[in-house]
C-alpha cells in the first residue's frame, strides 16, 4: 500500500478489537475463503442450515439458522456485530441485508449487488433492461397459465428454472413440447427456496462457455484469464484455464463483465458467466462471490480466486495475478446416503505431479452432492482435463 494511504487494520482474533467478518452460507467456498481470511488473522464466524458445514469447520466459532427468515438473519449479526457480512449463498433474506446495510453494517460485495443477484429476476432485468448487454431472450412465469404462454413466446428449445435456485437444482432443457409439463412441475419443486416463479429462456447455442472472474478491489478492476467449463444437469463437472479465445470475444466479455461488475459495485470478486459463439458474447449470469467453476483457480492462479476475494473485500491491493498455465479441476460428485462418508484411493489420485486434491468434509450425502475436487496442471489443457478427471475417479467414496 502507497506510505501515508493505509486504512486497513486488523486486530487480534477474539480480542476487543479483532476484525470480524461473517459468512453466510458456510459451503466448500467459503471454506477455501475462509483458510484466507485466517492467514490475515482476521476473526471468522461461519452461519448456515445445517451444523458442521464446510467453512464452519474453520472458522472461530458457528450458527445453525435458518438464513431465509428475516428475524434469525438479524438476530445473529446483530449478536456478532461482525465489520463485513459476506453472502456464500443465493438463499438468504437478502432484503434484510439491504436494511442492516443502512443501519451501518458492510455487506459484501454490496446489500443490493447480493439482493438482484439472488433472484434471476433482478439481474436479468438490470443487465438486459437496464444495462443493454445481450442476453438470450426470456420471460417470467408465477403461474402455469403464464409459464404456457411464456413458453409460447419464448418458443422451442428453452431452458427453465426456478428465480432462485443454483447449481442446476430445478432446471431442465425443454426440446419438445412433451416435456413443457415436466419442466414447470420439477422447476416448482427444485428450487432452494420452494414453489414460485421460474424464468424461461431460450436455448443458446453457445460454442463455449465462459466464467470471467472479476475483482473489485481498492485500485479498480481486475480480470482473471477466462475459465471454461463443462455443465451437466445445470451443474458443473470440469473447468479449465485458460480458455483459448478469439481477441474480439476476450474483449466483449470483459466489456459486459466490466458493465456488470461496476454497476453492483463494491469490493469482491465477481463470477461472470458468459456464452461465446464466434465472436458473439451472451450474459448468463453473476454470482457476486466465488464461482465454483473457480475452483481449478487453487492450482491455476499464484492468488486463488478465494485469495483475491479476500484481498478485496479487506481494501488490500491487487498489484497482479500471475497464472500457471493450462490446468483444470474435475468435481467428486457421488450419489447415495450416508452421514458417515469415507474417501480411498487418495494415494492413487495424488500419484501424478502437479495434481492436488480437496476434500469438503460435507457431514452429510443425501442424493447428489459435491464433496470434493480434483485439480491438475498439465502441458496442455486437454492433458490438465485428463489428469484432474483422472485424480477424481481415482477416489472411491465409501458410503
Ligand atoms: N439459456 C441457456 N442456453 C443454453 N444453456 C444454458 C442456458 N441457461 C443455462 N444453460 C446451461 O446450464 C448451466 C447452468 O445454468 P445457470 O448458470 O443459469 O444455473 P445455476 O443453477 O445458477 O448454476 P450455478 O449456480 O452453478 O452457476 C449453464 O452454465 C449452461 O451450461
Ligand atoms: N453453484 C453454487 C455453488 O457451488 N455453491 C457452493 O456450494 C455450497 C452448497 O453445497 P451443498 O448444496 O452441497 O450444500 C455453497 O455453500 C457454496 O459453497
Ligand atoms: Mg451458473
Amino acid at each position: 500500500m502507497t506510505e501515508g494511504t493505509s486504512t486497513v487494520r486488523i486486530g487480534t482474533p477474539l480480542k476487543q478489537g479483532a476484525f470480524k467478518v461473517l459468512f453466510c452460507g458456510s459451503g466448500e467456498l467459503g471454506k477455501e475463503v475462509v483458510i484466507e481470511l485466517q492467514r490475515y488473522g482476521v476473526e471468522v464466524i461461519a452461519v448456515d442450515r445445517y451444523a458442521n458445514a464446510p467453512a464452519m469447520q474453520v472458522a472461530h466459532r458457528s450458527h445453525v439458522i435458518d438464513m431465509l427468515d428475516a428475524g434469525n438473519l438479524r438476530s445473529i449479526i446483530e449478536q456478532e456485530r461482525p465489520d463485513l457480512i459476506v453472502p456464500e449463498i443465493e438463499a438468504i433474506a437478502t432484503p434484510e441485508l439491504v436494511k442492516l446495510e443502512n443501519e451501518g453494517y458492510r455487506v459484501i460485495p454490496t446489500a443490493r449487488a447480493v439482493n438482484l443477484t439472488m433472484n434471476r429476476e433482478g439481474i436479468r432485468r438490470l443487465a438486459a433492461e437496464e444495462l443493454g448487454l445481450p442476453a438470450s431472450p426470456y420471460r417470467f412465469a408465477g403461474t402455469r397459465e403464464e409459464y404456457l404462454a411464456a413458453v409460447d413466446e419464448v418458443g422451442l428449445p428453452l431452458v427453465v428454472k426456478p428465480v432462485m435456485s443454483s447449481s442446476g437444482k430445478g432446471q431442465s432443457t425443454v426440446t419438445s413440447g412433451s416435456d413443457v409439463e415436466a419442466a414447470w412441475e420439477y422447476a416448482q419443486s427444485g428450487g432452494r427456496a420452494g414453489k414460485g416463479r421460474v424464468i424461461v429462456e431460450g436455448f443458446v447455442d453457445f460454442d463455449y462457455e465462459i466464467t470471467l472472474l472479476t475483482v473489485k478491489h481498492r485500485d479498480g478492476v481486475s480480470f482473471c484469464d477466462p475459465i471454461g467449463h463443462r455443465q451437466e444437469d445445470g451443474d458443473y463437472r470440469e473447468s479449465w484455464q485458460p480458455q483459448p479465445m478469439s481477441a474480439a470475444a476476450l474483449d466483449r466479455s470483459m466489456e459486459i463483465a466490466r458493465a456488470v461488475v461496476e454497476n453492483l459495485g463494491g469490493f469482491g470478486l465477481y463470477g461472470v458467466e458468459l456464452f461465446v459463439k464466434g465472436d458473439d458474447v451472451w450474459f448468463s449470469e453473476v454470482s457476486p462471490r466465488p464461482h465454483d467453476t473457480g475452483l481449478v483457480t487453487l492450482i491455476s492462479q499464484d492468488l486463488s480466486e478465494f485469495a483475491l476475494h479476500a484481498r478485496a473485500i479487506l481494501g488490500l491491493p491487487i498489484p497482479m495475478i500471475r497464472q500457471n498455465g493450462a490446468s483444470a479441476s474435475a468435481v467428486i460428485l457421488p450419489e447415495g446416503e450416508s452421514s458417515d462418508v469415507a474417501f480411498s484411493g487418495i494415494e492413487s489420485a495424488l500419484s501424478e505431479p502437479d495434481t492436488q486434491l480437496r476434500l469438503f468434509g460435507k457431514p452429510e450425502l443425501k442424493g447428489r452432492r459435491r464433496m470434493g475436487v480434483a485439480l491438475a496442471r498439465g502441458e496442455s489443457i486437454e492433458e490438465a482435463r485428463e489428469k484432474a478427471r483422472r485424480a477424481a475417479a481415482a477416489v472411491n467414496v465409501e458410503l
